[in-house]
């Protein structure tokens, strides 16, 4: 296969990804924004977490929470467990890695906000905790994960939302994890702040 055919066979599956997943998952998408849009209308907040890409992905939504979207309005909070390189160095050499988003929660969680969990696998211990943690602060969880949902859809609770992308390879799922985010940012900045 030639270098140009493996870039077209990218896009290619980009768009199949989010073609197969635009159907399952519009009706939690809406609720998922629902759901933020109450919270931070409430006065909660959002913490967000994930490893690798979806730590990216974990500061990129709460970056555009903090500061904008598409359209100018307030700035609304949110904070990526991610970030603080004090805080995570310090939790995984003193307690494990299994316990740095876990760990934030606790301290950080408030019963109203909201976890905004990442994870392609559903099976990263540390995201896995961090929804414990999140359910006994009084937390609701929005989880974005993909294949079969690993051990998130078991560990949800009715209230909460997982928006999986029907997806199998980890590339292709974080791709709609994107695109989930920038879904969500348009639909609470509509809600909250309607363009009138
Ligand atoms: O970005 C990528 C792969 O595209 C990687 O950094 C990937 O995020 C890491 O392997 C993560 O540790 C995977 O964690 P998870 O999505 O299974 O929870
Ligand atoms: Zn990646």
């Amino acid at each position: 296969m030639t270098i140009e055919a493996r870039l077209r066979a990218h896009f290619e599956a980009s768009i199949q990804a989010k073609r197969d997943t635009q159907e399952t998952a519009l009706a939690a998408l809406a609720r998922a924004a629902v759901l933020l849009a109450d919270c931070l209308q409430a006065g909660g907040k959002v913490l967000s977490c994930g490893n690798g890409g979806s730590a990216g992905d974990a500061q990129h939504f709460a970056a555009e929470l903090t500061g904008r979207f598409e359209r100018e309005r307030p700035g609304m909070p949110a904070i990526a467990l991610t970030v603080d390189t004090s805080a995570l160095t310090a939790i995984a050499n003193d307690y494990s890695f299994d316990r740095v988003f876990s760990k934030q929660v606790e301290a950080l969680g408030r019963s109203g906000d909201v976890l905004l969990a990442i994870s392609t696998s559903g099976r990263s211990p540390n995201v896995l905790q961090a929804i414990e943690a999140a359910h006994a602060r009084g937390m609701r969880v929005v989880a974005l994960t993909g294949r079969d949902g690993g051990r998130i859809p078991a560990l949800l609770a009715p209230e909460d939302v997982e928006l999986r992308a029907a997806a199998t390879a980890t590339a292709r799922i974080q791709e709609v994890h994107i695109l989930f985010l920038h879904c969500l940012c348009d639909a609470i900045d509509e809600l909250l702040y309607p363009v009138s």
